[in-house]
Order: C-alpha cells, then structure tokens, then sequence
C-alpha cells in the first residue's frame, strides 16, 4: 500500500512543532478503569483474540477500531529504516513494541502519531487514516511522548502539563488554562502521582519526576492513542510498576516502546518485537519472549518461567559469565494465560548463532 497522496518526504515533522512536541487524542477518562491490572493476576484476562502476525499473512482490516499498520516502511537517505511493519493493535489495549537499540521503535511511533510520513503502507486509527488527518485532530487523538522531552523555556509543572491541553483549545478565544483545563491538568498528574509537584518549576525536578509530569502533559490531552517511548526511563523500580499499572487503568489504546522485556510481559497485550526493521516476532508475551526468539533476536540467552503469582512469563538473563546448563524452566505459554492470539511466531531475521553466552548484553535489564 502506497502513502496517502500528498504525502510529505520522510521524517517531515508534519505536526508543526518540534520533535519534543506531544500530540494527542480524545476521551480519556482517567476515572473509568476498563481494564483490570492484571500484572498480579490471570494477565490473559485481558489479551483479545485478534492479533495479526504477519507471519500468519493475514491482510489487516484497515476498518477496524483501534490501530492498524499496514506494510509500514521507511527509508532515510537509502537506508530501510522500517520494512513492511503490519500489526494490529485493538482499542483498548496495550501493546510493547519491543527490539535491540536501532530497531525501529522510536521511528514507528513517529510513523504512528503522524509526525512522520511512511515512504509505503499506512496507519490508521479507529478507522480513520493518521497521515490524513488534520493536525490538529490528529494532535487531539493521539499523544506521543518521545524520549528525553524537556520544555525549551523553565515553565512550572502546571504549565507544562497544561501544554497537552493546547489541541483542545477555543479556536474563538484562542486561549487556554481554564478551570476545565486545569481541572484535567490536575487529574492528570494525580493520576502518575505526581499531584504534589503541580506549583514546582520543571528544572528543579529530578529525571524520574520530570518523566511523570510529561507523561501527565500526554494524558491531559486526553488522547484515544497514548504513545510513549521508554516512559520508564529513570523511574526506579517502585515507579515503574505504578507507571504501567496505571497506564494499563487507563483503558487507552496505548504504545509503549520498552527495552525491559519483563515489564513488557508483565503489562502488555501483545508485543511488537523489531529487529532491522523488520517484524521479528508478534504477539501475546507468551508467544514472542520465548528463549529461542530472544537469543534470535537480542543474541542472549535466558530462561522463561512462569511469574509464581500470575502465571505470566519472567525472562532470566544468563550473563556471559554463566555457565550454560540444561533448561528446566522454559515455558510456552503461562498457565494462568487465557491466550487467544497465540499463533505461529516468525523468526525472520536469525541473528547469527555462536556462542551466545559470551556475548555483551546490551539494552536488557
Ligand atoms: N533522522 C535520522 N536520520 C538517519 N537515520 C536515522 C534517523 N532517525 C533514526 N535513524 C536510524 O534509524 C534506525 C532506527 O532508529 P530508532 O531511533 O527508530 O531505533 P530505536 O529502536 O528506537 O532505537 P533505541 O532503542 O536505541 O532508542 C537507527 O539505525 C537510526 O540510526
């Protein structure tokens, strides 16, 4: 499938605002939990049963709600950038797009909120065709959260937050900051606990408070499509559990680019998993993070055993310096996980073999 007509070239900023620019959505309600956590329970709850591996060959359905990619690619300067990317993403559901340092993650959410153009295939969200929307309906519906986003002039963590609300704002009065906006601007940093930091100036903030409020910036927006890229980074651990449980609360469609691979099992629908590119591997957790995936993929070796309390899959890493031993953990498929999507995996991109175990691990926790 070819880029809409009109099209601009490749990685044209079509938002009109600088790559630290969030766009965003609608109809957020931060108070209607659709979704059970389920990072300590039956996570298969929650895993919807329409998964398109492009393994399987099946043709997206460009009409359906939610998410769909459709032979994503993009090349820059000749170089292929992304390669065919199809997926889809249900409403509602939280998906890991997952893959070494280059893959492709940052580039596709770009691809996804509209900011950048595919050179072939398309996006769509809820139906309608993202690259066609107008910018400022497309800065309504979906929030992008790119990584190591700072506002360029000291603003307080109120104002910041109140940026997401600039979409919403009466062409008419061509004005912001009302109690409706400060209403939804408090809500959303109460929502990433962050309520007590609204009268402080952003530079004070540390990396991991500084993290919270741009993601409380993203959720004012209210944004059926909430995008973030590694929202984790910097958050220590205790942070970035409550991060993800409350980004699964939100009952948003949601895209999170994430290089720690169990908090992508513990949290997530489906994964994405990139490599060159290229759909390695898509699908429940279950069925991507499985060791011989993994080690095609990252070039590592790990173990997969079931989380003791939900049944969903825990990678163990072994480190260069392990001794190689007989698998006595490894998993298919979790036993509390109600997977309706499970499904053949494609392993497209075999990384070279050789002896894993001395090799450097890089981007895993
Ligand atoms: N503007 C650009 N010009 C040239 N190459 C680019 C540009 N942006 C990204 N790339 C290249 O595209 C590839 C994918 O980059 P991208 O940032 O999407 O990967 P990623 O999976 O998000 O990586 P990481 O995990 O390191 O953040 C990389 O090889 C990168 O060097």
């Amino acid at each position: 499938m070819s880029a809409p007509a009109g099209a601009p070239s490749s990685r044209e900023d079509t938002s009109g605002q600088s790559r630290s620019a969030s766009l965003a959505p609608t109809a957020l309600s931060p108070n209607s939990s659709a979704r059970e956590d389920t990072s300590g329970q039956s996570g298969g709850d929650l895993l919807a049963p329409t998964a398109l591996s492009t393994a399987q060959g099946d043709a997206p359905a460009a009409s359906a709600a939610g998410v769909v990619l459709d032979g994503v690619s993009l090349s820059i300067e000749g170089t292929s950038i992304l390669r065919e990317v199809s997926a889809t993403l249900p409403p509602g559901t939280v998906t890991g797009l997952l893959g070494p340092n280059g893959a492709g993650k940052s580039s596709l959410l770009r691809i996804i909120a509209g900011i950048d153009r595919a050179d072939a295939g398309s996006v769509t969200l809820d139906g309608a065709v993202v690259g066609q929307l107008r910018r400022r309906e497309a800065a309504r519906r979906i929030a992008l959260l790119e990584q190591n986003v700072a506002p360029s002039v000291d603003l307080s963590v109120r104002e910041v937050v109140l940026l997401g609300r600039i979409p919403h704002r009466s062409r008419l009065l061509g004005s912001f900051g009302s109690e409706d906006d400060l209403g939804v601007a408090t809500e959303a940093l109460a929502m990433v606990g962050a309520g007590d930091l609204i009268d402080r100036r952003w530079h004070t903030l540390s990396g991991g408070q500084q993290q919270r409020v741009q993601i409380a910036r993203a959720l004012a927006q209210r944004p059926s499509l909430l995008l973030l890229d590694e929202p984790t980074n910097h958050l220590d651990v205790s942070a970035q559990l409550s991060l993800l449980h409350q980004v699964r609360g939100l009952g948003l469609t949601s895209v999170l680019a994430l290089h720690d691979l169990n908090l992508a099992a513990a949290y997530c629908d489906r994964v994405v998993l990139l490599q060159d590119g290229r759909v390695a591997a898509f699908g429940t957790p279950a069925d991507v993070l499985r060791p011989e995936i993994i080690q095609a993929v990252y070039g590592v070796d790990c173990d997969i055993v079931p989380h003791p309390r939900t049944g969903r899959p825990v990678i163990v890493f072994s480190g260069p310096d392990e001794q190689p031993g007989p698998r006595t953990h490894s998993v298919s498929a979790p036993p509390a996980s109600r997977d309706a999507t499970s499904g053949p995996v494609d392993i497209r991109h075999t990384a070279p073999t050789g002896n894993s175990r001395h090799r450097t691990i890089e981007g895993t926790p």
